[in-house]
C-alpha cells in the first residue's frame, strides 16, 4: 500500500501545490486523483516516484519511507505513463517497449520477446513492432506508453492524464482496455485526470482535490455521486450526478415483460393473445428471437409483418448485467418508450416501461440499496 501522510509541497517560488495531503492508496486497485487544473495532481503523482520531493510529510510504500529506497530502484518498481506517451522518436515500437528490460540487463532478443508479448496484451497488432512512433496514431502511441510502463512488471503504475490527448472514441477504447488489463494484472494504479467521468469510470477510489492541493473528498465513485462532501465536490461532479449515479445500480431487479413480444412469423392467434396484454406496442423479433422493432398491435397482420416497416427498437440493454442507467437510457431513446432487454446471445429477454424503471429507481433509493460492487459498477459505467 502507498500511504501519503500529511504531505505538503511548496515550490521555491512559494507556490503551495499540495497542502497537508493524506491518502491511503489501496493495493491492486485504481485510485484516481481528480480536480481542476493546477490543484496539485501531477505534483502529488511525481512525489510518489520522487521526481518531486515533498517539503513536509512522508510517503510510505508497504510501510517504508520511500526516501529510504534508492531512487532508481524505487522508479523501477513504478511504471510511469504520461500524456502523449513520451516515446523515444528514434526507436522502433518494439525497442521503445524493450527499453527498461534492456536497462535491467536483459538480452536484446529476450527484451524484444517480452515487448512483443506486451504489445499483444495492450491490443497492438504485431505488425506495428518495427514502426516508429510518428507512424502510429495517438491512441496507438498511448498503448505503447502503457506497454513500456509495464515492461519491467512493476507492482505500481503511475498514470498522468494518459488518455487526455486523444479523441473521445479512442479514449473510451483505451479506458476499457485499461480496465480489462487491470483485471488481468491487478496493479496498484494511481491515475491523474481532470475529467470526472473518467475518474468515476476507472476509479475504485477517487480523490477529489481542490485548488491549493487540499483534499476535498476521498471515496469510491458511487459514494462520491450519492454523498458529495461539500458544494465544491457537488459542483465538480456536475449537474447530472443523479443520472450518473444510476450506473452503480444493477438492472437485475427490473421486472421484464415477455407478453408484448411477438415473433415475425407469429400466427393470428398469437398476435391476438399478445395484443390482449394491453400494451401500446409489441416488440417484433426475428425467428432467432433477436429484436427487430416495435409495432402498434393494429398494424400487425399474421404472415404480413414487414421488418422494414417497424419502428426501430433502439439500443437494447443486457438483462441483469447492465445498470439501471443503461436501462433508462434505452427506454428514453426507444420510440415506444419501452426498453428492450436482451440475453447473452442478443435474444429479446423482455421489455420494460419507463414507468417500471422509474419505480425501480425509487425502490433503489428507498431501500437504500447498496450500489453494486466496484467491479460490476465499473462495467456498468462503461
Ligand atoms: N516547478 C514548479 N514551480 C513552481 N510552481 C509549480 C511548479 N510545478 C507546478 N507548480 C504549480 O503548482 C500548482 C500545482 O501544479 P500541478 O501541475 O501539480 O497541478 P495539476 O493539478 O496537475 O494541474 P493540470 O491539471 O493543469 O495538469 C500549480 O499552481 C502550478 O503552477
Amino acid at each position: 500500500m502507498i500511504r501519503i501522510d500529511s504531505v505538503t509541497k511548496r515550490y521555491p517560488d512559494g507556490t503551495v501545490a499540495v497542502d497537508r495531503l493524506s491518502l491511503e492508496i489501496p493495493d491492486r486497485s485504481i485510485t484516481v486523483l481528480v480536480g481542476p487544473s493546477g490543484c496539485g495532481k501531477t505534483t502529488t503523482l511525481r512525489m510518489i516516484n520522487r521526481m518531486v520531493e515533498p517539503s513536509e510529510g512522508t510517503i510510505l510504500l508497504d510501510g517504508a519511507d520511500i526516501r529510504q529506497r534508492p531512487v532508481n530502484e524505487l522508479r523501477r518498481s513504478m511504471g510511469y505513463v504520461i500524456q502523449h506517451a513520451g516515446l523515444f522518436q528514434h526507436r522502433t515500437i518494439v525497442d521503445n517497449i524493450a527499453t527498461v528490460p534492456r536497462l535491467l540487463g536483459r538480452r536484446k532478443s529476450e527484451a524484444r520477446a517480452r515487448a512483443r508479448e506486451l504489445m499483444e496484451r495492450v491490443g497492438l497488432d504485431a505488425s506495428l513492432a518495427r514502426r516508429y512512433p510518428y507512424q502510429l496514431s495517438g491512441g496507438q502511441q498511448q498503448r505503447v506508453g502503457v506497454a513500456r510502463a509495464l515492461a519491467a512488471d512493476p507492482p505500481v503504475l503511475l498514470m498522468d492524464e494518459p488518455f487526455s490527448a486523444v479523441d473521445p472514441v479512442v479514449r473510451k477504447g483505451l479506458q476499457d482496455e485499461l480496465l480489462r488489463l487491470q483485471e488481468e494484472l491487478g496493479k496498484t494504479i494511481v491515475f491523474v485526470t481532470h475529467d470526472i467521468d473518467e475518474a468515476v469510470k476507472l476509479g475504485t477510489m477517487v480523490a477529489v482535490l481542490r485548488t491549493g492541493g487540499r483534499l476535498a473528498q476521498f471515496a469510491p465513485p458511487a459514494e462520491l455521486l450519492s454523498n458529495p462532501a461539500d458544494p465544491f465536490v457537488e459542483d465538480f461532479l456536475g449537474a447530472d450526478r443523479g443520472i450518473r449515479r444510476l450506473s452503480f445500480f444493477s438492472s437485475a431487479g427490473l421486472e421484464l415483460l415477455t407478453t408484448p413480444i411477438v415473433a415475425v412469423d407469429a400466427t393470428a392467434e398469437q398476435i391476438a393473445a399478445r395484443t390482449a396484454s394491453g400494451t401500446p406496442y409489441l416488440l417484433v423479433t426475428g425467428v432467432d428471437g433477436k429484436p427487430l422493432g416495435w409495432a402498434e398491435p393494429h398494424d400487425l397482420t399474421a404472415g404480413q409483418v414487414r421488418p422494414e416497416r417497424l419502428l426501430p427498437c433502439g439500443r437494447p440493454f443486457a438483462a441483469g448485467t447492465d445498470s439501471l442507467r443503461s436501462a433508462l437510457d434505452c427506454a428514453v431513446l426507444s420510440p415506444s418508450g419501452w426498453a428492450v432487454a436482451v440475453d447473452g446471445e442478443g435474444r429479446a429477454a423482455g421489455v420494460v416501461s419507463q414507468q417500471s424503471i422509474a419505480e425501480a429507481i425509487r425502490g433503489a433509493h428507498a431501500n437504500d440499496a447498496k450500489p453494486v460492487g466496484a467491479e460490476a459498477a465499473q462495467k456498468a459505467a462503461r
